[in-house]
């Protein structure tokens, strides 16, 4: 949770100095609202702890986890690479001015109009997925004429304990290259080999919430290994190591958290310690977490409506919002913390399940939660850590349109994302002349 989320006088919840109640007043409900300052101080404690540990770092912000041209701007203020993962993505981040050269480009099957576009932009560094792909860029480098900055994405065949759905660093995996059958070194030689091609770096992401530091040395011994293997088979130096993101936060009070510092320093050390038995130059070092600095930023704010007691079975309690808004919990049974934000300061220890008014019974946002025993409809319920991947995997299902964002800071709320209208939810619907007749 955000540091800056306080009681106030009148007994409301207020984060960033803004008050719910008068946020909800002005913005509407469902909304979703970030505090700058909380993803501000991220970033700086994510730099100064690596900086600590590691010659030579870079932080990359993951926006899968939120974007908007705002949120580039922050990352941009805040001395960040961005990752971006689509054209949408890359679009955004040009759009806010971000300089191509602070640019990651990943994903699986990108497509030759996006790798194109990647080019044009002079994104700095390609984290290749595929054989097909690394073909497709040489092509379209040669016909530009120019030369590609790339990373390769390896699968280092690791799983961390996180949901199956966000695990990404397992052979039976749909991304990257596989270590196996000399997949890797197969794609290496042809980089090193192609004029148009500069292999810079090696990249790996184990996956998504993971709260243990094991799985994360596991990587990085694999991918030094690979470093060191390119090294003396091929006499190439990799400079750049990146060992993506996937650090896991607090849904709930009583959530175990991943001690960054403790990881930082371990995993900095391993490096340390295996470039100087090898012999080889040190990588500059890098991470790409989204959520780990923008999840407990954000609140997600409802309006509660009905109220239905199923005697002897549970209280079903509905809000304004949904699984449209954040599909997490249906999605992969994530669990939140809440409280009534215009009730702050009365106990919370009625049980209640909170459910959206979406047109599915696995519209649950909230299984058996504490809540008010006074609850009543027109309550503010706020849902604690939802900066992360909740407006990014938002959808107009039921036509539902898309919450606000605002940013919140020292008493100032600033709209970032206006909330949809319902011309926005149908405006891309087109009537085929045949249908106007009559
Ligand atoms: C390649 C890559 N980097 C970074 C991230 C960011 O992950 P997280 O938001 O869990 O830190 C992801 C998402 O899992 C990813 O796929
Ligand atoms: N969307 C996932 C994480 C996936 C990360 C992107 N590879 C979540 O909400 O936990």
């Amino acid at each position: 949770m955000s540091e800056s989320v306080i009681i106030n006088e009148d007994g409301n919840l207020e984060i960033g100095g803004c008050d719910l109640v008068k946020l909800a007043q002005q913005y509407d409900t469902p909304l979703n609202i970030l505090d700058e300052e909380h993803i501000r101080n991220k970033c700086r404690k994510y730099r100064r702890i690596l900086e600590q540990y590691y010659p030579t770092t870079e932080l990359a912000y993951a926006g899968k986890a939120f974007l908007s041209t705002t949120i580039c701007k922050i990352v941009e203020e805040e001395g960040l690479f961005l990752d971006v993962v689509s054209e949408g993505e890359l679009f955004t981040a040009v759009q806010a001015g971000f300089p191509g050269d602070k640019l990651l480009f990943h994903g699986n099957n990108k497509t030759s109009r996006e790798l194109e576009y990647a080019l044009d932009c002079n994104v700095g560094r390609i984290v290749v997925d595929s054989f097909l792909e690394l073909e497709l860029i040489e092509k379209l480098a040669q016909k530009k004429s120019t030369r590609v900055q790339i990373y390769f994405r390896v699968k280092p065949g690791i799983e961390a304990h996180t949901h199956k759905y966000i695990l990404t660093g397992q052979e039976d995996s749909k991304f990257g290259f596989s270590l196996r059958q000399d997949d890797i070194m197969k794609a290496v030689n042809f980089a090193i080999k192609s004029s148009y091609i500069d292999l810079q770096g090696l990249h790996c992401h184990i996956g998504s919430q993971i709260n243990e530091s094991k799985p994360y040395r596991l990587a990085a011994k694999t991918m030094m290994e690979l470093l060191i293997s390119i090294q003396k088979i091929y006499n190439y130096s990799i400079s750049e190591l990146d060992l993506g993101g996937g650090m896991g936060i607090k849904y709930r009070s009583d959530d175990s958290k991943l001690d960054i510092d403790s990881l930082m320093n371990e995993i900095s050390q391993l490096i340390l310690d295996m470039a100087k038995d090898s012999k080889i130059e040190l990588p500059k070092l890098i991470f790409e977490p989204g959520r780990s600095i923008i999840g407990e930023a954000g609140v997600m704010l409802y309006r509660v409506g009905v109220i239905k007691e199923i005697p002897g079975i549970r209280n079903y309690v509905s809000v304004d919002g949904g699984m449209s808004d954040n599909i997490r919990p249906a999605l992969y049974g994530a669990e939140y913390s809440a409280v009534v934000a215009n009730k702050a300061n009365y106990p919370h220890n009625n049980s209640y399940t909170v459910v959206g008014k979406i047109c599915e019974s696995g519209d649950v946002l909230l299984q058996n939660i504490d809540l008010v025993d006074n609850l009543t409809p027109g309550d503010l319920l706020t849902v604690f850590s939802c900066g992360a991947y909740t407006y990014s995997m938002s959808s107009n299902y039921n036509r539902l349109p898309k919450p606000a964002v605002v940013l919140v800071n020292q008493g100032q709320a600033d709209l970032i994302v206006r909330r949809e209208s319902l011309e926005d939810v149908i405006q891309n619907d087109l009537i085929p002349e045949r249908f106007r007749r009559n």
